[in-house]
């Protein structure tokens, strides 16, 4: 029998999301809690009036634009209460959309403006994610974040704290922010030190450049998992090596069409990207900056590509295989998934 892929079906799905930064995924209405407590003035004191502050529009032209509305976030996310509550309400949205893991990136240098160390950061969006998981029952990693724009000792006591936490919350390292103004090769020594340290790696690449990047993040920095890799099919060889190695591509549509990954939806190469044997993994981003949430980033697919109810769990059984998490873990998370699965009826 084929399932009709309602709003209401896609919300209970069982979902994972393993590309999500905490610092886009803040409430307004939490944006108007921490401003009070903290003391700072906001420039609109409704949570509706505060959404353009926090997110892009339609008519967003570039990823470096898309990035200017962090700033207005991060300022309110300078405490150790702020990153544990935050991190707490990325657990409680996640269970609103019954999705069952999470992996939470940030970037601890962007947190340090009130005195915290980087240890500190980490510690406290760790405790958030534990009180989330003990409420809300939602599993969560933390892949910590190394900027562009940072100097490479700056990235480098990043990494150093990230493997500090390995086995207790930190499950990887990632290289976010303006891709096309810091090529990926800049970083060789940080993702070399990452992987003396056992720490795994993603990369931001093939987003706002072009496939290149995606090669030097695999070959030379030794990714094993790709941010969004949009870009991958400018170059054949290159999409090819992706394939062969098994690299799986955390794409994140909305957020890619509203940075100009791709200049419009006709031209979003999911279908391609499947068809050619790529590990496609379908994640949010930014909620509060794209506007979205995980059961949306489905909807879209669905509308817009036709895709149908198995091809939607096989692109969530994607993103369980792709998970960084111990084996005798991902056996349970794909378990309880796929428990889930079949008591929907889309497992025979
Ligand atoms: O899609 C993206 N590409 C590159 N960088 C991003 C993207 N989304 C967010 N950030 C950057 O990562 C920082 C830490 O979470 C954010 O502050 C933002 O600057
Ligand atoms: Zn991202």
């Amino acid at each position: 029998m084929e399932v009709l892929v309602t709003e209401d079906w896609l919300l209970k799905l069982p979902k994972v999301d393993l590309h999500l930064h905490l610092d886009g995924s803040v409430k307004p209405e939490t944006i108007l809690e921490l401003a009070l407590h903290q003391g700072i003035d906001l420039p609109v004191y409704d949570k509706d009036q505060l959404i353009p502050h926090m997110r892009v529009n339609d008519e967003c032209s570039s990823l470096t634009e898309y990035l200017s509305k962090f700033h207005f976030t991060t300022r309110f996310l300078q405490l150790a209460e702020a990153l544990d509550r935050v991190a707490y309400e990325v657990a409680q949205q996640a269970a609103e959309h019954n999705c069952k893991y999470v992996e939470v990136r940030f970037a601890p240098q962007l947190h340090r403006d009130m005195g915290l160390t980087v240890e500190e950061t980490i510690q406290h969006v760790i405790e958030g994610l534990n009180r989330g998981r003990r409420d809300f029952g939602v599993r969560a990693g933390v892949i910590v974040i190394c900027m562009r724009h940072h100097a490479i000792e700056t990235n480098l006591e990043v990494v150093t704290a990230a493997a500090k936490f390995a086995g207790r919350g930190v499950v990887a390292v990632d290289l976010a922010g303006d891709e096309a103004s810091y090529p990926p090769e800049i970083f060789r020594d940080v993702f070399a030190e990452s992987k003396r340290l056992g720490l795994p790696i993603t990369i931001h690449a093939g987003e706002a450049a072009g496939a290149a990047n995606v090669y030097e993040a695999v070959a030379n920095l030794g990714a094993v998992r790709i941010g969004h890799g949009v870009r991958l099919r400018e170059n054949a060889s290159i999409l090819e090596l992706v394939r062969n190695r098994r690299i799986p591509l955390e794409m994140c549509p909305i957020s890619n069409i509203q940075t100009k990954a791709v200049p419009s939806w006709e031209s979003y190469p999911i279908r391609e990207y499947l068809e050619r044997g790529l590990m496609v993994t379908i994640n949010t981003d930014n909620p509060s900056v794209s506007g979205t949430n995980i059961t949306k980033e489905y909807r879209v697919l669905a509308d817009r590509f036709g895709f149908t109810a198995p091809e939607l769990v096989k692109l969530i059984m994607n993103g369980v295989e792709a998970a960084f998490l111990e084996e005798s873990d991902k056996l349970t998370l794909r378990r309880e998934m796929e428990n889930e699965l079949s008591s929907l009826g889309l497992l025979n």
